[in-house]
């Protein structure tokens, strides 16, 4: 699904100062795997997923997803790809949402920009990461970790092949980043997405060991 070869991504800060945030970097990552990519602060671990989604070019390497080469995409196919390929999950997804409109309404809203009214699809959605209770209470009076699975579900609504999730599980408890986690596995599972997750949190990363001591022989999950 992925494949980069010597990535490399140097932000200009003005004519004297540059910061190289990503130094050539080999990364593999197979259709249907969840790969987790653990680092500290400054390592490049967004820079990486910025990269993967399209939402800035590498500086210099190859990085193919999807058998599309992304640094060679016109601006428009870079749009198309972004739209049709990849679904992000952010720390704090609160803010991207509409604290007014109901939990349906939101997943339904990015659909009707594009023209197409998906009230089902989104209910659908919404059962997928378990908020069938909530679909009709407004935003603003779901928890952090209800809205976090709001922001998922919208994540899925084009279908992504490639879903990436910057500190999924940075602002919720415990509690909370596991059943986030354990919707990204049945995502995994039951969607056959492809997931790249980074974080520095150190739950999360215990998790991933035990995912990897029961499922070693379906998913290869890395560390
Ligand atoms: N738009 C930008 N312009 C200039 N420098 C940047 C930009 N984005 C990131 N950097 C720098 O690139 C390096 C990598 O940053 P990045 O945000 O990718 O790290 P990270 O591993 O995600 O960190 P954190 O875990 O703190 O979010 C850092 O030194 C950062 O200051």
């Amino acid at each position: 699904m992925i494949t980069c070869e010597n990535l490399m991504k140097i932000y200009k800060i003005d004519d004297e100062m540059e910061v190289m945030a990503l130094q050539g970097l080999d990364l593999e990552v197979e259709k249907g795997e969840i790969m987790g990519i653990i680092g500290n602060s400054g390592s490049g671990k967004s820079t990486l997923l910025n990269m993967l989604g399209g939402l800035d070019r590498p500086t210099a390497g190859k990085l193919t997803v999807d058998g599309k080469d992304l640094l060679r995409l016109s601006e428009k196919d870079l749009v198309k790809y972004k739209l049709e390929t990849v679904g992000f999950i952010w720390q704090n997804n609160a803010r991207n949402l509409i604290p007014y409109l109901s939990a349906v309404e939101n997943v339904e809203l990015p659909m009707l920009l594009k023209g197409r009214h998906k009230r089902e699809r989104a209910k659908k959605l919404l059962e997928m990461v378990g908020l069938n209770q909530q679909m009709n209470s407004k935003l603003d009076k779901l928890s952090g970790g209800e809205q976090q699975r709001v922001a998922i579900a919208i994540s899925l609504a084009n279908n992504p092949r490639l879903l990436l999730a910057d500190e999924p599980t940075g602002s919720v408890d415990t509690k909370t980043a596991n059943i986030i986690l354990d919707l990204f596995r049945k995502l995994n599972r039951e969607l056959n997405i492809t997931i790249v997750i980074v974080t520095h949190d150190t739950q999360l990363i215990k998790k991933w060991i035990e995912w990897f001591r029961f499922e070693m022989g379906r998913h290869q999950v890395n560390f």
